[in-house]
């Protein structure tokens, strides 16, 4: 069901309007003003639809205001030149006045149905420590997850994520919890395969006191914890036996029994799923409970490996990189050409969570300005080139080619070495050692003139440091 704003001066126009809009599923709420359209947050809805001539400013007026929710633009048939302007300001459409019920049902329906493939936007999720990030990524196959996980959300179902280990799964539970209805209630998050399987049961279950050797005091499980709210059960394929079928009683009967009770309690749990494994392959052989797989398995998510994810890699890693340069406080830090070339390349079985370990030992190890291929510690690399002495740099004319003198750019780039290019090292150098040598000697290391320095600084966008200096030149 989809929300419509209607902003039209004349009563009779929008409640006709209404009706019709009502009889087709569509929520509908009506302000007469553009003041009045915004007082109701234009933004909350999916779609707006606006008279242009209202009582105050005109309907155009709510274009940007509203953004991104279109608005689509009535106008009498005396104002065609006035519809062509609403489109020329971004209405999404208009429609002549008096208008044809099919044609504007026809005109609703499409720009509904253009907006829903748009919003395979990535989704905000709040982490436990309450930091709040977005999702990361827009390939195909990414925005296909957003879309389902902003469809799948409000409609309090279980659902079953599946992906390799470290491709998001917790992340997208989250997404789905925050999104629902429940999302004031708890999210319990359970891994099952770091619980000894002795214990799983009591934990999710709870227990009674006596139950078992050792259980003291009666206990309340997970599951119960959860009640009213969410429950994200990672790795589900571990679950042994037992405890998959009291999980099964939980979805069916929506009821729990402690263990070394008679009694059942009531629980209201909306049960979220992960695994990296084929629920059906370990059905077949008996490990995973076929009837269990199918109550799971109402909505399926599934998560690309990020080997298949090429467009997004590197922009995954410059988001975690920033990531880990603020938790380490080490601004600046850039991933040096091999490292990326590095990076894309890589298969990382490992996923985004072995991106970001890599990403933060390259932050740690790096010794410069600069992550090399060898500080991400992904196995054998390129060895890094040492950088002293410094190779002389020609000044550059303004708009001359960037090769040193007598060189072609072709010729240059192949003597680049393999990790540093030219530009790399001069900023890579500049910043190792402006703290401890003046412009003079900088520009002297360097072979070049002070005034090269100057203007590599600038056209590079290094400063010079301000405060007192050593011998500043
Ligand atoms: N699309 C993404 N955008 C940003 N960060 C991501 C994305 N996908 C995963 N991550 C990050 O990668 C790490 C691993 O994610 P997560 O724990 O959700 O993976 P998982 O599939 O549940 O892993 P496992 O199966 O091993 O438990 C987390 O730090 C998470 O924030």
């Amino acid at each position: 069901m989809s929300r419509i704003l209607i902003v039209e001066d004349e009563a009779i126009i929008r409640s006709a309007l209404r009706r019709l809009l009502e009889r087709h599923d569509h929520r509908v709420s009506e302000a007469g003003s553009v003041d009045e359209a915004l007082s109701l947050d234009p933004q909350g809805f999916d779609l707006v639809i606006s008279d242009l001539r209202l009582p105050g400013e005109p309907g155009t007026d709510l274009i940007a205001r509203a953004a991104p929710v279109p608005v689509l633009i009535m106008t009498s048939y005396a104002s065609m030149r006035s519809a062509v302007e609403a489109l020329k300001l971004g209405a999404v459409d208009y429609v002549a006045k008096p208008f044809d019920h099919d044609e504007l049902l026809e005109t609703v329906a499409r720009v509904l149905h253009q907006r829903a493939l748009q919003q395979g936007e990535p989704p905000d999720v709040t982490d436990p420590g309450g930091e709040r990030q977005t999702m990361i990524g827009n390939c195909p196959a990414m925005q296909a997850v957003y879309t389902r996980i902003r469809k799948t959300a409000p409609a309090d179902v279980t659902v079953l994520i599946q992906g390799e280990s470290g491709t998001g799964k917790e992340l997208v539970a989250r997404a789905l919890h925050q999104q629902s209805q429940r999302a004031a209630a708890p999210l319990v998050c359970v891994n099952c395969a770091a619980i000894p399987e002795t214990l799983i049961e009591s934990e999710l279950f709870g227990h009674e006191k006596g139950a078992f050797t050792g259980a003291s005091a009666a206990r309340t499980g997970l599951v119960e914890a959860a009640d009213g709210g969410t429950l994200f059960l990672d790795e589900i394929g571990e679950l042994p036996l037992d405890a998959q079928a009291r999980l099964l009683r939980v979805l069916q009967e929506g009821e729990i029994r402690k263990i070394g009770s008679v009694e059942t309690r009531h629980v209201d749990v909306r049960l979220i799923a992960a695994t990296h494994r084929d629920l059906r392959v370990l059905s077949r052989t008996g490990e995973f409970r076929l009837d269990l797989y199918y109550r799971l398995n109402v909505m399926q998510i599934d998560l690309p490996p990020l080997r298949d994810r090429e467009d997004d890699i590197l922009e995954i890693a410059d988001v975690l990189l920033d990531k880990a340069c603020r938790r380490h406080e080490r601004d600046g830090l850039r991933l040096s050409r091999a490292a990326r070339r590095v990076i894309r390349d890589f298969p990382w079985p490992g996923n985004v969570r072995e991106l970001e370990n890599a990403l933060e030992r390259g932050v740690i190890l790096a010794e410069g300005h600069l992550i090399h291929p060898d500080d991400l510690g992904l196995g054998p690399t390129t060895p890094r080139p040492s950088p002293p002495p410094p190779p002389a740099i020609e000044p550059i004319a303004p708009g001359s080619d960037e090769a040193p003198h007598g060189q072609t750019a072709e010729t240059a780039a192949d003597e680049e070495e393999e990790d540093l290019s030219l530009e790399d090292y001069f900023q890579h150098f500049v910043l190792e050692h402006q703290d401890q040598m003046s412009e003079t000697e900088l520009a002297q290391k360097l072979g070049i003139s002070r005034k090269c320095l100057w203007e590599r600084r600038q056209r590079l966008g290094i400063p010079r440091k301000k405060g007192p200096r050593r011998n500043a030149g």
